[in-house]
């Protein structure tokens, strides 16, 4: 059944089970509004279109994953919704106001570790409110209470190179969230991590969702991953990036991740899988003209090369 949801130029497909969830979703206020955005860079001194007339509505408490093939521009969605890259054409709103840089309104945590090497785990997550004006004992007290949400109390006073990588992103996710972002970009945040400790932070990614109002865009490659969080998934094809479908997952909240057994989400998962690998031209370049490795060092004369 397709829904009667105000999604522009985008297809949505809808399951019964969770009708009520998905109506009470699209009468709360939009949040971020993405409205015909275009996005170019230089590549070999001709302008290669990156994004193309991308347009969306995310609403208030949503968690939307963004998934596409390699270099499809996932990750300039992001930044550009973050703020960090302008954009030639189009609008994006979030929180009835134009994107025009970064602002507190918005959150973003990366696949790599991007924490000050030189500040303790609670100077990092200080780092926002002192910027935004706040004192220090205001700003120490609040990321007290962050690093107790996210369970690192203990290290406050450790350096980042202390830290695991789950937590490393866990003070990422802080640093993030002291600063009460309207809306959360995050890209690839587990990608580096192993697979238990990925689990482990989806599941607790989960958690603060459910107890903060925060809308959350995650950024993902793992299928698996996109199920398991979305309210919908934004699908995105490539050359150019373009909005190809967007996907509710009608499977009930809260979810744990055991559900990757359950049979509407192996269901799911093997029809996105078949959006997103359904046949189209590959546009990272480096992907293209894969060369044929020369043997670059001698034959051993008791291995066979096929
Ligand atoms: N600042 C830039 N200048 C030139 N080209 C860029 C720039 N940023 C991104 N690109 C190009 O835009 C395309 C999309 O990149 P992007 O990182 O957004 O893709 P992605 O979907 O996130 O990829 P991946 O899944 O591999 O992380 C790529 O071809 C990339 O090389």
């Amino acid at each position: 059944m397709v829904s009667s949801v105000p999604t522009d130029s985008v297809h949505t497909t809808h399951s019964g089970a969770t009708d009520d969830y998905f109506k009470a979703l699209y009468q709360r206020d939009v949040v971020l509004q993405v409205d015909q955005l275009t996005q170019s860079f230089d590549q070999g001194g001709s302008q290669k279109v990156i994004l193309k007339d991308v347009s969306l509505k995310i609403y208030e408490r949503e968690f939307v994953c963004v998934i596409g093939p390699s270099g499809c521009g996932k990750s300039t969605l992001g930044r550009i919704v973050a703020g960090l890259d302008a954009y030639p054409s189009g609008e994006v709103i979030v929180d009835k106001e134009k994107v025009k840089g970064p602002s507190a309104s918005r959150g973003m945590v990366f696949q790599g570790y991007t924490l000050f090497p030189w500040k303790t785990v609670k100077e990092n997550v200080m780092f926002g409110p002192i910027m935004g004006g706040r004192s220090k004992s205001s700003a120490e007290r609040s990321a007290r209470e962050w690093l107790d949400v996210v369970g690192l109390t203990k290290y406050e006073n450790h350096y980042p190179h202390q830290l695991s990588g789950g937590m490393k992103q866990r003070v990422a996710i802080a640093r993030a969230l002291v600063n009460e972002p309207k809306v959360l970009i995050m890209d690839e945040p587990f990608g580096a991590l192993d697979p238990y400790t990925r689990q482990k932070m989806q599941k607790h990614l989960l958690d603060l969702w459910r107890n903060i109002d925060i809308t959350i865009v995650f950024i993902t490659h793992d299928m698996d991953e996109a199920v398991l969080l979305s309210d919908r998934i934004v699908v995105l094809k490539a050359n150019p990036g373009e909005v190809q479908e967007i996907i509710e997952v009608p499977l009930a909240r809260p979810r744990s991740p055991d559900i990757v057994t359950d049979s509407h989400f192996l269901q799911l998962k093997a029809r996105i899988n078949s959006i997103v690998h359904n046949p189209q031209p590959v546009i990272d370049p480096a992907l293209t003209d894969m060369p044929d490795v020369p043997r670059m060092t001698p034959l051993d004369k008791h291995k066979s090369v096929t």
